[in-house]
């Protein structure tokens, strides 16, 4: 496929080695606003900054090219999106995290909040640590964890950032210089800890599961999750 790279910082330039190993060719990579005709890619991946990722996706879908996007940081706008995707009859994946391992701990993570659900004893705190640069928190990833987790046990109707209110999940985030990206989901009570928690070692783990959902999304159309692309849970 001829890839567009829309945002070409860390992310950027993992996924490009990978789609280069995959047999794919990169066709547009940029740093900032497209000024040229995204047409000549197949597919572009938006992997930019929170406040240019709607305007990225829109402008693909209104010139008729699938995107993934792996932005986190804009989902105020998500719907606006999947409303412009249905529109245009376009094609359109966005994940929190592409990386495999994180979509499998998604689903843990559902399943672990279920069997919690009853079980008033126990405190529930998501924790993320992610690099100094990290633009946004919480993490992308740590707010999908609490809304699963919101959905699944019967204890929270929101999360925050610090929180300390009864029914609030709290999320707490830290930042330590060079750490691709950790999720630690905790349950305490007096008596025990139930933890798990997911370490991406380097970002080869996203950047391959982006790549994967842009060649599952080649040819279709429609507003897809990784769930769809992993046929997982
Ligand atoms: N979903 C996932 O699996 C996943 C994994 C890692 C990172 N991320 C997210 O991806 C985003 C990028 O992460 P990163 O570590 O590569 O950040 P980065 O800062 O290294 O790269 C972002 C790049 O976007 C560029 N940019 C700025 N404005 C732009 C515009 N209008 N159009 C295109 N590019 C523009 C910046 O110049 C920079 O080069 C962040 O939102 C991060 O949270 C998601
Ligand atoms: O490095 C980042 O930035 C990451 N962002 C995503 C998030 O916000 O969850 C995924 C993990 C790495």
């Amino acid at each position: 496929m001829k890839i567009a790279l829309l945002g070409y910082g860390k992310m950027g330039k993992t996924i490009e080695a990978i789609a280069l190993s995959r047999g794919h060719e990169i066709v547009i990579k940029t740093s900032e606003a497209l000024n040229s005709e995204i047409t000549a890619a197949d597919i572009a991946i938006d992997f930019s900054i929170p406040e240019a990722a709607f305007t990225n996706i829109s402008n693909c879908i209104n010139h008729n090219i699938p995107v993934i996007s792996g932005t986190t940081g804009w989902l105020d706008n998500y719907n606006k999106i999947v409303s412009l995707c249905e529109e245009k009859k376009g094609a359109f994946i966005y994940a929190s995290n592409f990386s495999l391992g994180v979509n499998i701990f998604f689903e843990l993570n559902k399943t672990l909040a279920k069997m919690m659900s009853s079980l008033k004893d126990y405190n529930v705190d998501i924790e993320e640590i992610h690099h100094t640069q990290k633009l946004d928190a919480p993490s992308g990833t740590a707010i999908s964890l609490a809304e699963d987790i919101i959905e699944n046990h019967n204890n929270f109707t929101s999360w925050k950032l610090d929180g300390n209110k009864d029914n609030v999940l709290p999320i707490t985030a830290k930042r330590i210089e060079n750490v691709p990206g950790t999720h630690n989901i905790t349950y305490k009570s007096e008596v025990d800890t139930i933890e798990i928690n997911h370490i991406a070692h380097n970002r080869q783990g996203f950047a391959l599961g982006a790549v994967i959902a842009a060649e599952w999304l080649h040819g279709k159309t429609g507003v897809y999750t990784m769930k769809d692309v992993l046929n997982i849970g």
